[in-house]
């Protein structure tokens, strides 16, 4: 490295962008590279893809999660991580639109709202952001097909008003991953979390964490209800509670450390011997636990 910068430190303004010119037409190429490789694993989940599904969404979070995190384990030098990451996630985002349509579904929350930025950051400069009026109508389009992913605001725990509880049970749709995954932009944006949804298979990115949606019995309030799960889940955390009105029971949305996407039974039999009176568990998503605000 000592021998490189002596090299540098000798040579003139024309010397310098010479070797940046060099450095340029070799990144370039690789990604003309890359991009054949990329155009390959379209044609290669196409032959994949069952007959006469309704959705053909090419998004891969967990490998996404993997390239990311590899990225920043073997990064050196000075060029920040955060816009490191950045670019990848144009070089994946462009490259993934190759592969099939992609469009991305926004809505508000109850405050108005959205994840407009972390959108585009996440899926690049070329996708479409769709926003639409109602949490529901994104839902449909997502289940629908007009849209391949969805980036709805994190639930914020307190608040009654979410969209998670509109996701039937039987839907397709469901979360895949938490958003910002690596680096926060600076400025708007900058404190917004986000989810994003699609309806796609689940899958292990090595570091994940699992949504379970549980239905209680309503008894006590909701701090006792967080004491009991946490008590049952080390780890875990209550996103939201929902309780439909002149019901006696409600919902839990349950962040869970690790990969748990058919433990729901296991999950619910934990509860149940830590004496939580709970009906259906059924798992909401899973998603890549985001790269460390200090490792970034
Ligand atoms: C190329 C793939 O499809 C998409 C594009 C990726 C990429 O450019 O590296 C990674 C995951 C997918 O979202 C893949 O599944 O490997």
């Amino acid at each position: 490295m000592a021998q490189i910068d002596e090299k540098l430190a000798n040579l003139d303004l024309n010397g310098l962008r010479a070797e940046i010119d060099e450095i340029d037409r070799a990144m370039h190429d690789l990604i003309i590279r890359r991009t054949r490789v990329v155009q390959a694993v379209g044609a290669f989940k196409d032959r994949q893809i069952a007959q006469g599904s309704k959705v053909r969404v090419p998004y891969r979070p967990a490998r996404e999660a993997r390239i990311m995190r590899n990225l920043v384990r073997s990064h050196e030098g000075a060029f920040p991580k955060t816009a490191l990451i950045q670019i990848w996630r144009e070089l994946i985002a462009a490259g993934t639109r190759l592969e099939a349509p992609y469009t991305v579904a926004l809505c508000r929350d109850a405050d108005g709202q959205d994840c407009w930025e972390l959108a585009r950051l996440n899926f690049g400069c070329l996708n479409e952001i769709i926003e639409f009026d109602t949490q529901l109508e994104a839902i449909h389009a997502l289940e629908e097909g007009h849209a391949a992913v969805g980036v709805f605001p994190a639930p914020v725990p307190g608040e009654g008003h979410s969209w998670w509880p509109l996701i039937a049970p039987d839907s397709a749709v469901r979360v895949v991953s938490k958003l910002p995954f690596g680096g926060r932009p600076v400025g708007r944006g900058e404190d917004t979390e986000g989810f994003v949804l699609a309806a796609i298979e689940l899958e292990e990115s090595g570091d994940d964490r699992t949504l379970f949606v549980v239905k209680v019995e309503q008894h006590g309030d909701e701090a006792s209800l967080r004491k009991n799960f946490a008590k049952a889940s080390p780890g875990s955390a209550i996103l939201g509670v929902f309780a439909p009105e002149g019901e006696s029971h409600a919902f839990v949305l349950v962040d869970v450390p690790g990969f748990l996407c058919n433990q729901g039974e296991n999950f619910k039999r934990t509860l149940l011997d830590y004496g939580l009176k709970c009906g259906d568990v059924r798992v909401l998503g899973a998603y890549g636990v985001p790269i460390p605000a200090d490792e970034m």
